[in-house]
């Protein structure tokens, strides 16, 4: 029996409505594949734990989870409670960096089923590489003095290890796809650390002859998204220019509700973490009816990073097959509910295997 412990934390907001629903469909995935099973720990980590207690999570929070085979989480951030640097500070941004989860998986592809925004959307298929670990998130900087002579600096830090390694990981997962890579840049604009990324882009490329390369700038390359996604395989970004353009992707999917992420560690240190790309949703938050898929997927993105790639694969069809028949949430223009839509997720997976 494989037996995979799973930390998870469901967070604020919509988290603890569809952290629930994707725990279901792991549960299924238990009942298929008989040789394997889940362990799950609960932790209540969220901006209502910090009202209570002062902190996001305990003074040993990280070491509680450290052990685990991955940690599954849905979304920080309760802005009535806690300011968002805070709260997201204290926990979601604390285990990506102290957990070396150095690089942020996220794909955007059209789903069967799935209306696109755009009229003429081309069946593309986009994976977002994203800097993780530092960039323009990089918690270097200060505020000094009073009133109109305050002065705030807050520092981007690109490290020569932490561009390479975000870009190779780039390189070789484009020769595992459609074999392009396409670098976001700003070297027109910020004069030093962009410069430097397109240097680190052009030496790596060398060593991958193989990999079709192109760099575009952010604001150009946001625009092909829109017009031309279709021309796009693989998109290695910063930290902020991935979290921009994954919102963007998971808009011309169809809606943020069901766009998937995994925070990857690569050094086999620590564990990994995967969470949808969408927050708390606090405009929607305790009606029922918040878009489960974008947790479920990232349930299938773990599944695959646990060595269970055949699992993952029934997960995504079912999410398919629900989506062509219909049974929707309203962000994607259903009258479906979470839990309904979850329920014809599992049927369909059972569904797959008589
Ligand atoms: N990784 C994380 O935990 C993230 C946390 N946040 C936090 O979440 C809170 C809200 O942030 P926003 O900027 O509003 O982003 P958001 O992603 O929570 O919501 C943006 C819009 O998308 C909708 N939406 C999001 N997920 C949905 C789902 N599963 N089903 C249906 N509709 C969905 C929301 O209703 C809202 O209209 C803030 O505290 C923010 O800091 C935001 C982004 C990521
Ligand atoms: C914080 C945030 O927006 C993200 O990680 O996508
Ligand atoms: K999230
Ligand atoms: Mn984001």
């Amino acid at each position: 029996m494989k037996t995979l412990e799973i930390a998870v934390i469901p967070g604020d907001g919509i988290g603890k409505e569809v952290v629930p629903e994707a725990l279901r469909v792991l549960d299924a995935i238990a009942d298929i594949h008989e040789g394997l099973k889940f362990n799950y720990t609960h932790y209540p980590w969220s901006s209502e734990y910090y009202v209570e207690h002062g902190t996001m999570m305990p003074e040993n929070g990280l070491e509680l989870i450290k052990g685990s085979n991955a940690i599954f989480l849905g979304a920080v951030g309760d802005p009535n409670l806690v300011p968002d640097h805070v709260s997201l500070g204290g926990l979601l941004l604390r285990i990506r960096r102290e957990f070396e989860q150095v690089i942020n998986v996220r794909p955007a592809k059209q789903l069967r089923g799935m209306v696109s925004p755009l009229s003429n959307p081309k069946n593309f298929d986009i994976l977002i590489v994203r800097e993780n670990s530092e960039g323009e998130y990089s918690s270097s900087g200060g505020r000094v003095h009073n009133g109109i002579d305050e002065i705030v600096v807050q520092n981007a830090v690109f490290t020569k290890r932490g561009v390479s390694r975000v870009m190779e990981y780039g390189f070789e997962i484009a020769g595992k796809r459609n074999g392009h890579l396409t670098s976001a840049t700003k070297s027109n604009g910020i004069a030093h650390s962009m410069p430097f990324w397109d240097e680190v882009f052009n030496e790596l490329s060398a060593g991958y002859p193989d990999i079709k390369t192109r760099s575009e700038h952010i604001d150009a390359l946001s625009a092909f998204f829109i017009t031309r996604p279709e021309t796009l395989d693989v998109v290695v970004a910063s930290n902020l220019f991935g979290d921009i353009l994954s919102d963007l992707g998971a808009a011309i999917m169809g809606s943020i509700g069901i766009a998937p992420a995994a925070n990857v560690n690569l050094n086999g240190k620590y564990p990994s973490m995967f969470e949808p790309v969408h927050g708390s949703a606090p405009d929607i938050y305790g009606k029922g009816i918040a878009n489960p898929i974008g947790q479920i997927w990232t349930a299938k993105m773990m599944l695959d990073h646990l060595g269970e790639p055949e699992m993952g694969a029934i997960v995504l069809e079912a999410i398919e097959r629900t989506l062509e028949a219909n049974i929707k949430t309203g962000d994607i223009g259903g009258s479906s509910t979470t839990s309904e839509v979850t329920d014809a997720i599992i049927a369909a997976m059972k569904e797959q295997i008589r």
